[in-house]
């Protein structure tokens, strides 16, 4: 199973991709040069299924790890749980000679490397995802952050981690939703960078819950080619990796957190950014019908909530932080794997492709 190495100098770190690796963790951990005191961040339910196993595998490699649990779901993702993150770190005598382990989805490791990051000005840290979106996309590449009740995101920093530990096995205790919900950051990877890759989701049977590791390898190197080539999102290369995120973000941050799912939200934002590309970007209606597709094959939503008013999304979404002096720039497609960032787009677009999304 192909691991993926990102290449960012002295940040340089290893994506190992294999079965049963979580069992190995303590040896993976150790030979990526990490030795002071383990600090695993996890959820309560990612902990119920998988917390024991990886405790185990540490003891057995001589580490003497403490677990530090939090309440599951986007809630968690919040400034209250990174204070608190951090006294229950200091309360178990970690100092800046050691790591933080985090064990689970998007939101552990997004806030497990926030306050890795800003731990004693910040301690190393090994992401061990264990959803779909976590695996192929936000183990990788350092962004860690949390939102605000303004927004999704919103405070944060690029942290990278020492290691990401992906273990396809541990994908088997995973709901179905947040199984479906996984393919819309796949997808939206095969959009931006690997139009070929749409063949290969269109083959999967969404009933047989398979992932396979080649495919999960495959998203990790696009998003590491990606990184590797814009670390801060400066140069307008990473900024493709929030394709329809601008509109998803905005309808994830209108409800309250957690009753969307991310890539649920990023559904609804996918199909925006497609009706924007056929507007601005000579994008064809089969290209966009073909992606359409494969978002209704793994049941993601397409039509926006009435109970969600458009203001509402509107308003979320002005806080998107690709604007830039009050420019928007949108990510749009020419064809699939053709993504480019645009400042075609106007606040009436914006309001049309939300208001698209009744239909
Ligand atoms: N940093 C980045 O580059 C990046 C990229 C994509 C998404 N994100 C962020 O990630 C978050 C979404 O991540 P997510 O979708 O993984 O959500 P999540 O972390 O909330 O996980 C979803 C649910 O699945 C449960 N779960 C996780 N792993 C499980 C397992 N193996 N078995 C059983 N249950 C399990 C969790 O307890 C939770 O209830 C959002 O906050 C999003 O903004 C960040
Ligand atoms: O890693 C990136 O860069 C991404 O844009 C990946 C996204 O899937 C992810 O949701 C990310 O957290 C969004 O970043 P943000 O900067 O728009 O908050
Ligand atoms: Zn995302």
């Amino acid at each position: 199973m192909p691991s993926v190495y990102v290449d960012l100098g002295e940040r340089s770190y290893e994506v190992r991709v294999e079965n049963g690796l979580l069992a190995r963790a303590g040896d993976a951990i150790r030979s990526a040069g990490l030795a002071g005191k383990a600090a695993i961040i996890t959820d309560e339910t990612v902990g119920s299924f998988h917390a024991a196993a990886l405790t185990e595998a540490l003891t057995a490699e001589g580490f003497t790890p403490t677990l530090h649990t939090i309440p599951a779901g986007e809630a968690s993702k919040s400034m209250s749980q990174v204070e608190a993150l951090c006294s229950s770190l200091a309360a178990a005598g970690h100092d800046r000679r050691s790591f933080v382990i985090a064990l689970g989805g998007g939101v552990v490791g997004d806030l497990a490397g926030f306050v890795a990051a800003v731990f004693y000005r910040g301690i190393p840290f090994v992401q061990i995802p264990t959803t779909i979106v976590a695996q192929v996309d936000s183990s990788v590449g350092g962004k860690t952050g949390v939102n605000l009740p303004e927004g999704k995101n919103l405070l944060g920093a690029f942290h990278q981690p020492r290691l990401v530990i992906v273990d396809p096995e541990v994908l088997s205790t995973l709901p179905g939703r947040e199984y479906r919900e996984g393919f819309a950051e796949v997808i939206k990877h095969a959009a931006i960078r690997d139009g070929a890759m749409l063949a290969e989701i269109a083959a999967l049977d969404p009933a047989t819950r398979d992932v396979p590791a080649a495919l999960i390898s495959r998203n990790i190197a696009i998003k590491a080619r990606i990184v590797e080539a814009d670390e801060h999102e400066t140069k307008g290369l990473r900024a493709l990796l929030n394709l329809g995120h601008t509109i998803g973000h905005g309808i994830e941050a209108a409800v309250p957190y957690g009753e969307m799912l991310h890539g649920e939200a990023i559904s609804l934002g996918l199909r925006a950014a497609l009706y924007l590309s056929e507007k601005h970007a000579g994008l064809s209606p089969e290209a966009s019908q073909e992606i359409i597709a494969l978002l209704e094959k793994f049941q993601l939503p397409l039509v926006l909530d009435p109970a969600i008013s458009d203001a509402r999304v509107l308003e979320k979404l002005s806080r998107d932080k690709k604007f830039e002096a009050g420019q928007i720039r949108f990510v749009l497609l020419r064809s699939p794997g053709d993504a480019y960032v645009s400042d075609q787009v106007t606040p009436e677009d914006l309001a049309e492709a939300v208001a698209y999304l009744r239909r």
